[in-house]
């Protein structure tokens, strides 16, 4: 059994939307925004259920990071899968810099995600005709609000795609040996924050829709 999960309501909506009645049959769950919700709803939920699950999908919105070469470059509303997630902003905070702490104060060491499922995944995507970017996501705490923060990263963890859940959900999936799925669709680029830039509404829904295919064919 895999269970569904978002960070919220706008994004599970549509979800349950293009699940249809099927979707009345999986299980799925609103963990709120940011790492500590994420944690404590979903920690919850993965220490009572652990037997019956064979893996979590984190689906929702991020943050495309700009890189310095056109060719890979991320754009707003595509589809993204985290191969790794790390908490990005766990450490000292300077405004352009990150000090991170040494391994045994927890400091940041990625979590990996590749496994069987998440090619499973690469799979039903690349049949369906849908293009995904694969690679290193950045979990935060405060979404990142300059273009500076954003390069700055990107280069140290050469990262995709930022996010406020995934490594929560890593961690925990590592803890009870669970496999993840993380998906995202671009609501916006980390830039200099621009609201008026964001497609918040359409990332949702894509997000959704992209969420319902993978928990149809990997269910
Ligand atoms: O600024 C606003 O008005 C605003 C309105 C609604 C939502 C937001 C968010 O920041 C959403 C955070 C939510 O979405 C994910 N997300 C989307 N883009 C990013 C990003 O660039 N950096 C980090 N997280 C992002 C995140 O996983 C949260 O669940 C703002």
């Amino acid at each position: 059994m895999i269970v569904a999960v978002a960070a919220t309501q706008l994004e599970i909506d549509p979800f349950l939307t293009a699940a249809g009645r099927e979707g009345e049959l999986w299980p799925v769950a609103v963990t709120g925004v940011g790492p500590v919700e994420t944690a404590v709803s979903l920690g919850s939920l993965l220490a009572e259920k652990r037997e019956q699950l064979t893996g979590v999908l984190q689906f929702g919105i991020g943050g495309a990071y700009i890189r310095d070469s056109a060719v890979a470059q991320v754009g707003l509303l595509e589809v993204c899968l985290a191969t790794s997630e790390v908490l990005g902003d766990l450490g000292i905070c300077y405004p352009d810099y990150m000090e991170y702490f040494p391994p045994e104060l927890g400091g940041a060491e990625p979590f990996c995600l590749i496994s069987p499922l998440l090619e499973r995944a690469k799979a039903v995507l690349g049949n369906a005709g849908i293009t995904c970017h694969c690679g290193n996501f950045v979990t935060v705490n405060g979404v990142s609000a300059t273009a500076a923060r954003g390069r700055m990263l990107h280069e140290r963890w050469q990262g995709i795609c930022e996010n406020m859940e995934g490594a929560a959900a890593a961690r925990l999936c590592r803890l009870y040996n669970i496999p993840l799925v993380e998906v995202r669709i671009i609501s916006n680029m980390v830039e200099d924050r621009d609201r008026k830039n964001w497609q918040l509404h359409q990332a949702c829904v894509k997000a959704g829709e992209i969420g319902a295919l993978l928990m149809r064919e990997l269910s």
